[in-house]
């Protein structure tokens, strides 16, 4: 991964935007990137009506006055993002300080707007994605429900960040610490459509990295003349569980797998797709004192099963997870084979065909249920003392 700049500018609001529940304040993008927000805000028709592809080569090299502009390189291999795509999004990338690929971020943290003003008290009602991919209401369900677990966890967060005592955070934490695994699981399957899901939404969030249709990653053309690889979006990339995770001192066994295939390693290699402060904040729960090891040498029962009943909650929440998962891709994959997996109308062709080469994987490119199995059992990081 490329050296990142923290450069302040108007990235900088971006940034800001993304911090845990803060509403996007800007969903128009300033006069210069007219087109971009044109082609942008018309995705799935232009996709629908295999427009896209000419739409961009209209999109001008250079923006004037915003961005820098790389010479051109040759690409001698691989799968190339043409240069006027490729130098802005990699620009940009840059002073966001993220990868440049769609990333949870991007396509949920930032990616959501209110459609009358007001509070979020009928949340899914009064809320939009700004930019919206194809699937129809399948692909708004899915990224309003994964925002709406984000949402879920904010009292869990602040409890996080408040100065309070060790001991007076565990016994604020169960009460706002169950992430919502029962509307995941509801909400997920009243509002996304599984074929929808599994022949149209996940193309967009597969990436090329350890994606075997992509072998060889992406050429960012006028960046880098080696292709580059990065995974695909993912909720593993949401600072949420990682924050509890570091907070209790979890860590996830990886039995008969090797360490760079661990799941430890692709959830903390998921850490540099975070905004900066997002990673921060989940680094510097990494550094405190142990949790655990304050709870243990207290001696405090009550204070014992409050720490237990934040480990069943993520436990809980996990195991919703995993049927989510079943559904969405086993299942769906299986539906798919025997051809009766064709998404409902509404929500647009798939873009392609379906991606059997990546059936048996995640979102971001993991070897699902061996990852996933292996995170519902917690181990203990070492503690010194
Ligand atoms: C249709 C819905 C969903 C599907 C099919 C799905 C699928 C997956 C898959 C396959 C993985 C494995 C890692 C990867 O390859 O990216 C994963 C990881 C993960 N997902 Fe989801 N997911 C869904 C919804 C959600 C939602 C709404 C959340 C909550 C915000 C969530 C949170 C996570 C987390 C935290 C991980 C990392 C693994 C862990 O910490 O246990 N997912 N998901």
């Amino acid at each position: 991964m490329q050296p990142r700049s923290t450069e302040p500018c108007g990235a900088q609001r971006l940034t800001a935007s993304l911090s845990p529940l803060s509403t996007p304040t800007e969903t128009e993008l300033p006069a210069p990137y007219g087109l971009w927000m044109e082609i942008a805000s018309s995705l799935p028709q232009l996709i629908a009506s295999r427009q896209l592809r000419s739409r961009l080569h209209q999109v001008p090299s250079r923006i004037p006055g915003v961005l820098g502009q790389k010479s051109m390189e040759s690409c001698k291999h691989g799968k190339v993002l043409p240069r006027n795509l490729a130098v802005p999004f990699w620009e940009v990338s840059q002073r966001l300080g993220l990868p440049p690929i769609l990333s949870h971020a991007d396509f949920v943290l930032a990616n959501w707007k209110r459609k009358t003003p007001g509070d979020l008290s009928g949340p899914r009602q009064n809320l939009d994605p700004i930019i919206s991919l194809p699937g129809g209401e399948s692909l708004r369900g899915f990224i309003l429900v994964t925002l709406l677990v984000e949402k879920a966890a904010v009292p869990g967060i602040k409890v996080l960040r408040s100065r309070k005592p060790a001991g007076a955070r565990v016994r604020a934490l169960p009460r706002c610490c169950h992430l919502s695994a029962q509307p995941l699981h509801r909400e997920q399957t009243d509002y996304v459509d599984p074929a929808v899901f599994y022949s149209v939404i996940r193309i967009f969030l597969s990436g090329w990295r350890d994606n075997p249709a992509m072998p060889h990653g992406l050429v960012y053309q006028g960046v880098s003349e080696e292709p580059l690889a990065y995974s695909g979006g993912s909720a593993a990339q949401s600072s949420v569980l990682h924050a509890f995770d570091e907070l209790l001192g979890i860590r996830h066994s990886a039995e008969n797998l090797p360490a760079d295939k661990a799941p430890s390693a692709f959830l903390h290699r998921m850490r540099d797709y975070m905004p900066p402060p997002h990673r921060a904040f989940v680094e510097e729960i990494q550094r405190a004192p142990s949790l655990r090891q304050h709870v243990l040498s207290s001696g405090n029962g009550k204070l014992c099963a409050a720490f237990n009943q934040c480990v069943s909650a993520l436990t809980d929440f996990r195991t919703h997870h995993i049927a989510i998962v079943t559904k969405y891709i086993t299942t769906a994959a299986a539906k798919a084979k025997a051809g009766r997996g064709e998404p409902a109308d509404g929500a647009g062709p798939p873009p392609g065909k379906p991606p059997s080469l990546l059936e048996a994987k995640g979102t971001g490119g993991s070897h699902i249920f061996r990852f996933l199995k292996s995170s519902l059992k917690p181990s203990w990081k070492e503690e010194s003392g």
